[in-house]
């Protein structure tokens, strides 16, 4: 379990996140959602060990992390831009994670994800050769394969259109389903939120507005921050929200 505790951080005595607490169960996915410059990829690259904090704790499964470093945490990342090296091919890439690690996959572990991913048949191509939504599975191959004990991932679906976004999404909640992986996502976009995440964290200028599931949010908005910011964005989707929660919120 990932624990928060009051967690506060400056940019050049600007307050960007303030006593943010919060606590995530093993497996499950949580979104962090919030409009530009609300502190999501502060708070995911606090999780991360990329950014220090000013005050507060990060503790997972009971353990202090706050003074770990990032490559002593055993989380991993998948990158917005997904960070590939372009001169290797897929399968370079994937197990280019694997290079002075411990406790990452066997060889058997490594098909396994190959396959669970259906990457078999591009493990040859070079990255520029590999369509978006390939790009993202090659990059969460790459990320899995180090078996990390916590999942970020950074925008995972705005690079995507629309099928390959439905196909990404439906595999990221298989990968934290069949290996019980919390994963944690940042994202603008309450309909992804709302339709990948267990648990949905609303953050508005470092605070957070409201953080439970999205029948929650969507039933019981806490405050009007939360009602405007998913209702607003989401009126365009409504047919989405129809088919996700029924006629009374369609
Ligand atoms: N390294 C930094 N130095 C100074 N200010 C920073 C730094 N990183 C972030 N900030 C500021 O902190 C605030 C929160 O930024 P953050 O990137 O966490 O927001 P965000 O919610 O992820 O936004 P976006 O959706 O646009 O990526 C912004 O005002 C940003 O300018």
């Amino acid at each position: 379990m990932l624990e928060l505790q009051n967690i506060s951080k400056q940019f050049d005595q600007k307050v960007v996140l303030e006593n943010i607490d919060l606590k995530i169960n093993s497996g499950e996915i949580v979104s962090l959602l919030g409009p530009s410059g609300s502190g999501k990829t502060t708070l995911l690259n606090i999780i991360l060990g990329l950014t220090r904090i000013d005050h507060g704790k990060v503790i997972f499964n009971n353990e202090d992390l706050s003074n770990v470093d990032m490559k002593n945490r055993g989380f991993n990342i998948v990158f917005q831009d997904y960070a590939l090296f372009p001169h290797l091919n897929a399968y370079e890439n994937i197990v280019y994670g694997l290079r002075n690690k411990k406790d990452t996959a066997s060889a058997e572990e490594v098909r396994e994800y190959i396959e669970f991913l259906e990457l078999k048949p591009h493990l040859k191509k070079r990255i520029g050769e590999l369509s978006g939504g390939q790009k993202q599975r090659v990059a969460l191959a790459r990320t899995l394969v180090t078996k990390p004990k916590l999942l970020l991932l950074d925008e995972p679906l705005s690079a995507l259109d629309g099928v390959i976004k439905e196909s990404i999404k439906e595999r990221i909640k298989s990968i934290a389903k069949e290996f019980n992986l919390t994963t944690i996502i940042v994202t603008h976009d309450p309909e992804e939120a709302l339709t990948i995440s267990d648990k949905i964290l609303i953050i508005n200028q470092g605070n957070i507005s409201q953080f439970g599931t999205p029948y929650e949010i969507i039933n019981q908005p806490k405050n009007d921050f939360v009602k405007d910011f998913i209702l607003r964005q989401l009126q365009i989707k409504r047919q989405n929200i129809y088919n996700l929660f029924g006629e009374k919120y369609a």
